[in-house]
């Protein structure tokens, strides 16, 4: 079944200069994917592709001067982008949660940790106290939180970087969410702790049927945990598709770059980049953004490149790909 269902979505960043002149950044440009109940979908690229920004616009938490322009985002066959606020915040925590980087900022430090978990349950949830308690310490045990019940009264401080993350995943899957957004959840963490929690979000998606995207720029963890893959490029999704079908026929040449020629370079993890500047999104290129970069690119390039259907889901969107 069809969980999420984004379909050309465009984000601008619209300011003014000095010269009061308007400046549009195209941030996202037509971005489109699907994700399926009971899969995981990993979204790479490089360091400002938009991948953050992309979760940011489906949940309705963008912020002046960025504004969703175009293009629609169905959660259960429900517009996100075209829903009164209230609803989308209704649906936030509830129904769809965010995990984001960075997991001691997004603790509230003056509140321990039961009563966050607490709260969050009982802000969407008609509960009494004793069972979102309950419902909290489960959470933390399943969560692989050792001593829960005592853990309930620890200040977000006194948690490591990991336990930390954790304690943020349980606050996302309090009230049972069915789309669980991860943002780079595991960057930072040391290579145990990054693989247990990547771990336990694996079985929770496979025990609980949730759909879950995780954005990341570490190809490793694509390879590990994900089951489809989507490569973002200025703004745009250049290749998409299961990712076995994706690692083992790299066909954007972009994915070519990222992934790299050797199963050493996957091994590396962390951020990469390829080769030449990258994008100015106030000035993108007419037709594909990858040309000034690509080694592959020609007059045609000028052209808005094609979505080429290379068979079990898989899609480049290339003028030199043939299907
Ligand atoms: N106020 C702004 N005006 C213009 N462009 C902006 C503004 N704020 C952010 N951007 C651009 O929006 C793009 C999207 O950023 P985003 O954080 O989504 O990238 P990302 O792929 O998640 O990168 P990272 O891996 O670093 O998190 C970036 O290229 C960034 O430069």
């Amino acid at each position: 079944m069809t969980l999420l269902s984004v379909e050309d979505l465009h984000t601008h960043f619209i300011s003014r200069d000095l010269d009061n002149q308007i400046r549009v950044a195209r941030a996202l440009n037509g971005v489109s994917f699907t994700l399926e109940a009971g899969r995981i979908l990993g979204l790479v690229g490089e360091t400002g592709a938009g991948k953050s920004l992309t979760a940011t616009s489906l949940m309705g938490l963008l912020r002046p001067p960025a504004r969703v322009v175009g293009g629609r985002a169905l959660f259960e066959g429900q517009d996100l982008l075209a829903m009164p606020e209230a609803q989308v915040n209704a649906l936030r925590g509830r129904d769809i949660s965010l995990v984001v980087q960075s997991p001691k900022s997004s603790l509230d430090p003056l509140t321990r940790i039961g009563d966050q978990l607490i709260r969050i349950h009982r802000a969407h949830r008609k509960v009494s106290e004793a069972a979102a308690r309950d419902r909290a310490v489960e959470m933390l045990a399943s969560l692989g939180i050792p001593d829960p019940a005592r853990r309930m009264a620890a200040w977000p401080y006194e948690l490591s970087g990991g336990m930390a993350q954790r304690v943020l995943i349980a606050l996302a899957l309090m009230n049972a969410p069915r789309l669980l957004i991860a943002d780079e959840p595991t960057t930072g963490l040391d290579v145990t702790v990054q693989a247990q929690i990547l771990d336990l979000l694996r079985d929770l998606v496979r025990r609980t049927g949730i759909g879950a995207m995780i954005i990341t720029h570490d190809l490793g963890v694509v390879a590990h945990y994900c089951d489809e893959m989507a490569v973002m490029y200025a703004g745009a999704i250049v290749e998409s598709g299961p990712v076995r079908e994706v690692f083992g026929q790299p066909s954007h040449p972009y994915t070519a770059n990222l992934i790299g020629a050797t199963p050493e370079r996957l091994r590396l993890g962390g951020p990469r980049t390829v080769g030449g500047p990258p994008p100015n999104l106030f000035r993108l290129p007419e037709g594909c953004a990858y040309r000034d970069r690509c080694p592959q690119a020609g007059p045609d390039c000028a052209q808005t490149p094609p979505d080429v259907a290379l068979g079990a889901g898989h899609i480049a969107r290339c003028h030199r790909v043939a299907a």
